[in-house]
This record gives structure tokens, sequence and C-alpha cells, in this order.
């Protein structure tokens, strides 16, 4: 089905009446998501065997929550376009110009927060604008999104009015609960404002009426309360939040039944949406539920090969990939490393080969729940493990400012056997981060391997060195 008939597809469904959920099963049977995962991708054998672990996006965005601690900053200039051209721009350099209840106030400065970040500084006057105006938010994770329309939503909500005025939308329950949490801490002082969870496990007996003024959920549990258990009423409800939209669309029932939940609301309502990428499908999305909408973008940091060496070194299989693993590591002076594996499979094995040579290896691999992930992020930070061996999970999002050394153990390719030249980027880019300088190291055994490496000096139009044993204390 063509993306831009989404909408039209969803009206004529609900027209046609059919069972929501059986809908949502048929269509998303065979659908890739933005990453070109698909679920219907074969066992779990064969991801294990042939591609490594499959990205989730909703996990990766919950681990890059669980990790993260501080805001990620952006030298980038955030692109705004507005609604109607001629009204003034009104960007905020302080807290206090956003005129906020002194409670929420109090709330936002006990968080930290002592200004508001690049995105909030345009984001927040027009999330707290009279009359209220819609807005497309996008920023790379971690640049303050879910700070900044947690805090419209509690300035929004009235204390005085014992129903639900304010629904936030999230990809799955544990992303809910995040937001939740933010409402919480930055509404402490805020006593009157009360917040509900509306996703699956949180029973609301038929008849109940929910009373809380903010409500965050998932949209199958949200459509159900408005809809068959009718304890939201729809048309009471002043500012709609769609957080993720990312990754939203990419579970297909999900965008249908964010459509269904916006096509309740009334017209005034306000709408905002946050997405952390800029793919065309999230904007067709995005256009599609945001009737005349601001625009707020904020472009994401370049990743470059500037600050980072790069070397292959030729080895006969995985046994001489590890020796020479192994003695990169006796020879260079090395903060931290990554070390990239094609398999969950290959990467267990390493990371054993490694121990038993007596170094300390963290091992994150798709089989580990989202908090083991975040515990071996952590401890491997903190410097408690120097080396990391993992598959593509943690290809994006980890930020750890030590990293020297980036290993392609397996050197990334599409499905079609391909440079995946995105992914390299993403790989290497963890090392020299921060300006600092870094080594990439990518480890070549077989003919195939060698015209991976070509193709990608050619793509990024940059030599990678062959690398002997015998220059590795010179390089050092
Ligand atoms: N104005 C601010 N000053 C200081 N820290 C902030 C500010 N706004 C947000 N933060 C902190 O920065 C971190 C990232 O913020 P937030 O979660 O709002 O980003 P995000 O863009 O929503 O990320 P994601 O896309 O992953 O949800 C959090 O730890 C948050 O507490």
């Amino acid at each position: 089905m063509m993306e831009a008939s989404w909408a039209t597809s969803v009206d004529m469904q609900v027209a046609s009446a059919p069972a929501p959920q059986k809908v949502e099963r048929r269509r998303s049977a065979r659908r890739a998501d933005i990453n070109g995962n698909t679920d219907a991708g074969g066992s779990d054998d064969e991801g294990w065997l042939q591609q490594g672990d499959r990205v989730d996006l909703a996990q990766q965005s919950l681990l890059n929550k669980l990790i993260r601690h501080s805001l990620v900053l952006n030298r980038n200039r955030v692109e705004v376009q507005q609604r109607d051209p001629n009204s003034p721009l009104y960007s905020v350099k302080s807290f206090e110009e956003l005129r906020l209840k002194a409670d929420l106030l109090n709330g936002v400065y006990q968080m930290g927060f002592n200004r508001p970040s690049g995105i909030q500084e345009n984001a927040l006057p027009l999330m707290l604008a009279h009359p209220p105006q819609n807005l497309i938010a996008q920023s790379q994770s971690g640049t303050g999104k879910t700070a900044a329309f947690c805090l419209a939503m509690l300035s929004n909500a009235n204390p005085a009015h014992a129903w639900p005025q304010c629904l936030c939308i999230a990809p799955t329950y544990e992303l809910a609960l995040q937001i939740g949490q933010v409402v919480e801490q930055m509404g402490k002082f805020c006593s009157n404002v009360k917040l509900v969870y509306a996703v699956r496990g949180n029973r609301m007996e038929k008849g109940t009426k929910v009373e809380e003024q903010i409500v965050i959920g998932t949209p199958g549990t949200v459509y159900d309360w408005c809809t068959k258990r009718k304890a939201i009423d729809p048309k009471r409800i002043s500012m709609f939040v769609l957080d993720e939209a990312d990754v939203m669309i990419a579970m297909q029932g999900h965008r249908d039944q964010s459509i269904r939940i916006q096509r309740l609301l009334p017209k005034e309502c306000q709408m905002l949406f946050f997405s952390a990428t800029f793919e065309d499908s999230v904007w067709s999305f995005a256009e599609k539920i945001i009737p005349n909408p601001n625009i707020i973008r904020l472009k994401r940091e370049e990743e470059t090969l500037d600050n980072i060496r790069q070397f292959y070194m030729v080895c006969k299989d995985k046994e001489e990939k590890f020796a020479a693993l192994c003695n990169l590591y006796g020879c260079l002076t090395i903060a931290q490393t990554i070390v990239f594996c094609k398999t969950r499979r290959m990467a267990s094995w390493l990371a054993e080969s490694m121990t038993k040579e007596g170094h300390q290896v963290g091992v994150l691999s798709g089989e580990m729940t989202v908090e083991q992930r975040a515990a071996v992020i952590e401890r491997y930070r903190q410097g408690k493990e120097k080396v990391l061996v993992t598959t593509n999970v943690c290809s994006r999002g980890i930020d750890v400012e030590q990293v020297t050394l980036v290993v392609n153990f397996d050197l990334p390719v599409d499905l079609a056997g391909q440079a995946d030249n995105d992914t390299y980027l993403h790989r290497i880019g963890r090392a020299g981060r921060f300006g600092k300088r870094g080594f990439a190291v990518n480890l070549v055994d077989s003919q195939r391997s060698m015209d991976i490496i070509e193709q990608i000096e050619l793509h990024f139009n940059r030599k990678i060195k062959k690398l002997d044993m015998n220059d590795l204390e010179e390089l050092d």
C-alpha cells in the first residue's frame, strides 16, 4: 500500500468497521520497518546466522533513554518553519520567559535544567502559545523533546477539571513509563495534576471514567479507553502528543491506531508530534495527522571520518582474526575498544576467547533484555570493561567518549552482500568522537571482504591502509 494513502485506508477500514485488531494483524504481516527489518523475517536461528541482531527501534529508543544521563549537545542550527511566516518568531533563553506556573517552574529547576535546550528554545514558546499551535518537531534523541512536551502537558492541564485533557501516546509500555516518570518528576510540585497510564495490563472497568488530567499510553489501549470502554472523552482532549513517531510508524498497527485516535479528537485540539529521524515516511505520516503544523528541525550532528585513521589487516580465518585482535591489543595503548561481529554466535565465541586470554570483555547482543544491555553499557562507560563485543544492536546511540579503537571483526554488509556504508560510518564514528583521534581496524578474511573494503574506500573517498603486525608499535 502506498504510504500516501494511509489515512484514506484508515477511513475506509473505519467505515467498513472491521475489528481493529484483525486489520492490524493482517496488514502488518510482511512490512519492513524503517531499518528494513520485516516481521516475517524467518526464524530466530536464521536471524542469528545471517544477520546478527535485528534492530528493534522501540528497544533501541528505550536503551537510549536508559543509558542517557544528560542532554546531547548539538551545535547545528535549529530550523523553524512557521505556519504563519508573518507572525513573530519567539524563542526563549530562559524558563522564566515562559511564564510558567510557579510550581512547574520549581519542578523544572529541581530537575537541574538551567536553561532551555536548543530545540526547546523555539519549541516551548510555540507549544505554550495562545491560541494553540500545532507542531512537528524533529531532533536527534537526547536533545530535550520529551522534557519539552512533558512541560507543555503540565502547563496545559487544569487541575480544577477532573477529566483527561492531555493525551500522549508512545510506541511501547516501557516508553510510556519513561515519559510518565518525567511528568512525575517535573510535576512533583503540581500536586493536583494527576497522571494515568493507558497501557495493557492497567485494567479499566466498564463505566469507570478517568479523572486524571494527563493520560500517557500505547495506541491500542488508548483507543480502547476512548471507544469501547468510554473511560476517556476524546472530545475534551485539548493537547495530543504523539511521541517517537518514527518508531510508531515502523509498527504498522500503531500507525493506523494513532490516526484513528487523532480522528476522535476535536478540531481545535493542539497536536504535537515528535520524531528523532528525518525519513520521508515520518513526514508524510505527520502531515496526514497534523493540520497546519509549525515545523522545527534540528539537524543531526554529522558523523565524519575526519579524526579516524582507518586500516585493514589480512587474516586467513576467524582464529587468525582473533590473534590479530589480541596482537593489536597487546601492542597499542588503547583506552577502550568496540568490536563488531556479524552474528551473536560469533560475538559470544569471540568474547569467550578474549576472556580466556585475560581480557575484561563485555558482550551486547539481541537476546539480552534492554535493562541488561543498559547495564553492560554502563559498566563499559565506567571503564570496568575495556572491550565491548557486539553485533549491530549497539552500533547506534552509544556515546562513550573514551572509545579509541573500533574493530570490524566482520565487515558491515547489506542483504545483497554489498558494503553497508551507513553502518560502517555509524560503527567507526564511535571512535574519534568529540574531536579526539581514533582508529578503525577492519579484519579481512577473503577476497569478498577485500572487495568490500574497496567499495568503502570508494564511497567515502578515503584510503584504508593495509596494516601489518610489524607496523603496530610504530603506529602506537
Ligand atoms: N533544558 C535542559 N537542561 C538540562 N538537561 C535537560 C534539558 N532538557 C532535557 N534535559 C535532559 O537531557 C536528557 C535528554 O532529554 P529528553 O529525554 O527530553 O530528550 P529527547 O529528545 O526526548 O530524547 P529521546 O528522543 O531519546 O526521547 C534527559 O536526561 C533530560 O533530563
